[in-house]
């Protein structure tokens, strides 16, 4: 009997007149005769990796819908679905309603049905001999065959209906990429296999797969006989996208430093909590060492490490994206993880915030530090998220791995009581901490009119240099200044004196809605509380509203993640590479052609390029840049959400692609900011000074004529912040009149009335 989907099926096939009929005949006509497979180039590297069925349980593929894996290839494939595969596809879809010719005519192949009525069971275990051929020799003979037995209506239809299957079925799409099938080519293929099998299946196959029935069984039998099929019609359409998917192999990123593979390092993990000596202890080593290297998330911290070795008597020189200083005769530096030399040989190399890897914009750079880093000793601070990733990548690399495990000096204490929805509970050390530059000034707002404290503000805005001046404002016990108000910026990196952390709300904009703050970042700004040597050692951490209190108790029970893979991202060359396959491309759409096409290792993903590709987006249009400009003017530390600030970038960007000086050409203000609106000029005309410092050091220096103005101006202007954000007393305006306010989502976190509000009514 025909099955449902069969029957309805037939009845479109049966319309002569349709387009479906067309399209059937087309896809029945195109049949082409060549050599053996075994004669095709590709067939020796391709044909041992064709996937057998009996080695591929359905369960192994059902979850890579949309990224395939192939077991046997142990790599993760971003599916393709390139230009040069859609203008193919295109094109032949338009062959197919057009192409009548050579079709298998149906009537022809059918019938009557057979009297004998054998159950399916039975007819599997008749002809189950088919399944144990060889699918080579399956091919040869419906190659060689010119006619072929007539099968009955309802096996026509079963049949039919095994091969629409097959050319829908996401794993056989998956495993074809393995055989370099691209996802957008598998349908037309499978479509031209179905033709080609329908006109010359033999009764046995027929029987057999009738038997099996649409599905996963009959998709596994067809499969290899499929890529027989596929390597004799298709030579060019493998070759090309071969060429395109090894072009943007990112596999195995172990082996992109062989310096670092020939040495035999050792990796120290300091796994632990927040305030547990982590980051203490590694320093100790790098103190000792003849040479080393100290890689920071943040230029804040590796100023703060600079500062504190140097003092310590240990000559250290900084090294970040926007400032050098070198300091005679040192042998150590503190740099950003991002600028950090795999060229230079180090005793000891610390790389801080290691669980920074599974950052989903930023991990690459830590990556690159730990598989890339020529040091003797590699020391590795951050939480345990990441420490299963780190034994495999060590497993790979043929480093020794030591894991030193910490705890917490003093047990972080919750405060149940909260601050009862009141700013006026704030007390001396208390660190509120908000999500949105707004709040911070409304709260510092609140706090100032009505209670006898004054604030000091961190947020991630502020030039390192202003965030440190207001650190110390608050660490100094010599002054009114005793409250801190902060965003998630002083999670990492500053030892503040700061007894309670009092998280106003729990929910952030993360560019698109309110989410949950994750839990581990909870964790990571709770923990700043009572800081070994700090006055307060005792830690204590609440929530501003009570009904915050049960999230906040949440988050700091649950376990570490365990991240199982982290970031990556090509170098120039990887991509100019790829460029060579798709000459005449844009940048932009080649970084997304790259990110499509991409092979990554089980262990990596690539990390978001959506900043690079706004970036590049906005310069496509400036002529006179070469590939690696683009690449380069990409990573300039810039907010792209900050219209003045993009601005300025593409201004730098076409007088440097029209060989000319790159002037800052931006005035310096006379005085500190008087409303939020100049502050935030303030901070966006540091911001641009901060981004002609970072191409200084990344392009020809020559061609960035004003860098001694430039440092004096950003000195200034962090100098002006500063004063600004002691005077500041008004009510804070937002960069992007367009960004959705908090309280006007409907989902998500509701923020109840702040005490600023409750007075103005
Ligand atoms: N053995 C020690 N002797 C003296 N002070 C110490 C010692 N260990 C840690 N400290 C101090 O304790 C504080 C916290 O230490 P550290 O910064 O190393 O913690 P961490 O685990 O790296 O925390 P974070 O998660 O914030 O990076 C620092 O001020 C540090 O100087
Ligand atoms: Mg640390």
């Amino acid at each position: 009997m025909a099955r449902g989907p069969a029957k309805r099926l037939f009845s479109l096939y049966s319309c002569k007149n349709s387009k479906l009929y067309m399209v059937r005949n087309f896809l029945c006509s195109r049949l082409f005769h060549h050599s053996h497979p075994s004669e095709s180039p590709f067939y020796p590297l391709n044909a041992p990796q064709v996937p057998q069925r009996t080695q591929l349980p359905p369960s192994q593929f059902t979850q890579f819908t949309k990224f395939g894996i192939f077991p046997d290839f142990h790599r993760h494939w971003f599916c393709s679905v390139s230009e040069n595969e859609k203008s193919l596809l295109d094109s032949t879809e338009s062959i197919q309603l057009e192409d009548e010719s050579d079709k298998v005519d149906e009537e022809e192949r059918l019938c009557e049905p057979e009297t004998q009525n054998i159950g399916q069971e039975e007819e599997r275990l008749i002809f189950s001999h088919v399944a144990t051929r060889d699918p080579v020799e399956i091919y040869k003979e419906l190659k060689d065959t010119v006619h072929c037995k007539k099968e009955s209506r309802s096996d026509w239809d079963t049949l039919t209906e095994v091969l629409r299957c097959f050319s829908k079925s996401g794993w056989a799409s998956n495993q074809a990429l393995a055989v370099y099938i691209g996802a957008s080519f598998f349908p037309f293929a499978a479509h031209k296999f179905g033709s080609f099998f329908l006109k010359r299946c033999n009764n046995d196959l027929v029987k057999y797969l009738v038997s099996l029935g649409p599905g996963d069984e009959a998709d596994k039998f067809l499969f290899p006989i499929f890529v027989e099929f596929c390597m004799e019609e298709f030579p060019d359409e493998i070759k090309r996208f071969r060429k395109m998917v090894e072009s943007a192999d990112m596999t195995k990123p172990h082996t992109w430093f062989p310096f670092a593979r020939a040495m035999k390092r050792k990796i120290v993990y300091h796994c632990g909590p927040t305030n547990s000596g982590k980051t203490y202890n590694a320093l100790q080593r790098f103190m000792e060492a003849k040479k080393g290297v100290y890689c920071s998330p943040l230029r804040l911290l590796a100023m703060e490490v600079f500062d504190k070795v140097n003092a310590l008597g240990v000559y250290c020189s900084l090294l970040t994206g926007q400032e050098r200083k070198d300091f005679p005769f040192s042998n150590h530096v503190a740099c950003t993880v991002e600028m950090v030399s795999t060229d230079e040989l180090y005793d000891v190399a610390v790389i801080d915030e290691i669980q920074m890897m599974a950052d989903p914009c930023r991990g690459y750079a830590w990556t690159r530090a730990l598989l890339g880093l020529k040091a003797d000793e590699i020391h590795l601070c951050g939480d345990p998220s990441v420490l299963n990733v780190v034994r495999q990548i060590c497993l790979d690399t043929g480093d020794e791995l030591v894991e030193q495990h910490y705890e917490r000096f003093k047990p972080l204490v919750v405060e149940a009581k909260t601050l009862l929805g009141d700013l006026k509970n704030v007390r001396s050390g208390d660190c509120i901490v908000a999500f949105a530059r707004r709040e911070i000034f409304e709260v510092k707002l609140a706090i100032e009119k009505f209670t006898n404290h004054r604030c000091c503000v961190i947020y991630g805005a502020l030039p390192p240099e202003t965030r440190r001046q207001q650190a110390s404002l608050f660490n100094n016990q010599d002054n009114e200044f005793d409250v801190l108000i902060a965003s998630d910026a002083v999670g990492m990196g500053l030892n503040l004196n700061i007894r309670r952390i009092v998280f106003y709300n729990l929910s952030k904009y993360n560019g698109d809605k309110m989410v949950p703050v994750p839990a581990s970042q909870v964790k990571q700004i709770a923990g700043r509380a009572g800081r070994r040597g700090s006055r307060y050692p005792d830690g204590l951490t609440t929530t501003l509203h009570l009904d915050d209190l049960d999230y906040l108790i949440e988050c700091l029970k649950k376990p570490f993640d365990d991240v199982k893979k982290v970031g990556l991202f090509p170098f120039f060359e990887q991509v100019e590479l790829f460029a060579g396959q798709l000459p005449d491309m844009k940048f932009p759409k080649l970084l997304e052609q790259f990110g499509e096409n991409c092979r990554l290792d089980g262990s990596y993903f690539l990390c978001q390029h959506l900043h690079i590709r706004k970036i590049a987006n906005m310069l496509e249009r400036t002529q006179g840049l070469s590939l690696e400009d683009r690449f380069n003017f990409c990573f300039a530390p810039v907010n792209i959400r900050d219209p003045k600030a993009m601005y300025h970038l593409l201004r730098f960007a076409s007088s440097y692609a029209q060989k000319l000086p790159v002037n800052i050409a931006m005035g310096m203000p006379k005085c500190a900011a008087r409303n939020d609106s100049e502050l935030l000029d303030l901070e966006t005309r540091h911001q641009v000074l901060s981004m002609y410092l970072w191409l200084s050091n990344h392009f020809e220096e020559e061609r960035f004529p004003y860098v001694k103005k430039a440092e004096t101006m950003a000195t200034d202007i962090a100098e002006l912040l500063g004063e600004s954000l002691i005077k500041a007393n008004w009510k804070p305006e937002s960069r992007n009149a367009r960004k959705p306010k908090p309280q006007e989502k409907e989902e998500g976190y509701q923020r109840p009335m702040s005490l600023i509000k409750l007075h103005e009514k």
